[in-house]
């Protein structure tokens, strides 16, 4: 494995907790201290995963791929973006997909000559929520690819995390165990609470690669613009040609940058299934200069129902200021930031999502001066 840098790919629905996992994961690797890099694969055209890693974690050099999935429409972008990561000269990378990325077809990538020479995994973790588990297998049993996308998460995985244990009863997580098992009776198990698991054994292989090919410290580029592309060790794995200027938002300190250069467009690999096949991701920005109701926004989007499955972004509220607005499985959570966000904006993921009805309601979130 020597020259190798090795990778830790998290998957795992909408919501169930992956970047709370990742954030655990930076903190340890910083502890050790090793060096860690980020490959964040968002959906929607704002990378809300890589600003609370760039607000948390500054240090952390964060590669963005926008609009799509690693898995299909994004596929042919990921070689670039790891690249670009690569150079760095990280210890490991770790790589987050969106929650409807099927990991089988990023680990096909991974394997192919390309990227096989110059990266290994060490491991493939699936994040499951124990709540919602249940319900999203069944609701989505009609939907032949989201059901491959689902059962691959679980698969490919040499440990699973079953999250979310707090909010769910002794018997319902018994019953998601027992579930998984039937998909994947090999991997190591936890069940946790906010992605908290042992993250020694995890991050062990890394370690050991590290010991038998320490990589001279080196200080961080600040931007991968200012990196050479013939960068002394780093031998540029090439970037394919078509679909060159890719949505990628590179987060370097705590500065809230994203470059979102394509249109909304869920086109897929021509030769690959999309992952996910019902679900539609859509933006609503923060535009008017009338001050956003909290209470408003929450009822809306609560009253969205079961056709909303994921929201978030950051909203400038006109008491609290910037805030980071999360929910998942029906449940809403707002935190304070730091970041300078200048226009707030909320992304949503859903089934069905009446576009002209959301955009109306959301300009009803908006007050009167
Ligand atoms: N109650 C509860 N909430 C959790 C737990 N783990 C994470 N959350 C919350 O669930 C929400 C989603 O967590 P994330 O870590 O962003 O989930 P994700 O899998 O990265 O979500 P996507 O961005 O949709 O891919 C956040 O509001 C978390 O604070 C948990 O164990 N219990």
């Amino acid at each position: 494995m020597m020259n190798k840098v090795p990778v830790i790919l998290i998957s795992g629905f909408l919501g169930s907790g992956k970047t709370t996992l990742l954030l655990r994961l930076l903190a340890h690797t910083r502890q050790i201290p090793l060096r860690a890099a980020v490959l964040m694969n968002e959906m929607g055209e704002y990378d809300v995963d890589s600003a609370i890693i760039s607000e948390e974690m500054p240090d952390v050099t964060v590669e963005g791929l926008l609009e799509g999935c690693i898995c299909c429409s994004k596929r042919n972008e990921l070689a670039g973006a790891l690249h670009t990561l690569l150079i760095q000269k990280p210890d490991v990378i770790f790589m987050e997909t969106t929650g409807v990325a099927n990991p089988e077809q990023v680990l096909e990538e991974l394997r192919s000559p390309l990227l096989a020479d110059r990266l290994y995994l060490v491991h493939s973790i699936s994040v499951v929520d124990a709540v919602l588990f249940h319900e999203y297998n069944s609701r989505f049993t009609a939907d032949k690819e989201l059901v491959r996308t689902l059962h691959g998460q679980l698969r490919s995985a040499d440990f699973i995390v079953v999250n979310k244990t707090d909010v769910a009863s002794s018997r319902e997580v018994a019953k998601v165990v027992k579930n998984i098992r039937k998909l994947n009776n090999t991997a190591k198990l936890q069940t946790t609470e906010y992605s908290r698991v042992d993250l020694g054994p995890l991050l062990e292989p890394v370690l050991t690669s590290v010991m038998l090919d320490p990589k001279p410290v080196q200080v961080f580029q600040h931007t991968s613009a200012q990196v050479q592309p013939n960068d002394a060790e780093a031998s540029p794995i090439p970037i394919p040609t078509k679909d060159n200027e890719r949505p990628s938002s590179t987060f370097k300190n705590t500065a809230f940058k994203v470059i979102s250069a394509h249109p909304h467009n869920h086109s897929h690999d021509r030769n690959r299934p999309p992952s996910f096949s019902r679900l539609e991701s859509l933006t609503l920005h923060q535009y008017s200069p009338r001050p956003l109701d909290k209470q408003r926004l929450e009822d809306f989007l609560t009253g969205l129902g079961s056709s909303l499955l994921r929201a978030k972004g950051y909203c400038v509220l006109p008491y609290e200021g910037t805030m980071l607005l999360q929910f998942s499985g029906s449940h809403l959570e707002w935190q304070p930031t730091a970041l300078p966000v200048s226009q707030g904006y909320v992304t949503l993921i859903g089934e069905q999502l009446d576009k002209a009805s959301i955009t109306d309601q959301w300009e009803q979130c908006f007050v009167s001066l």
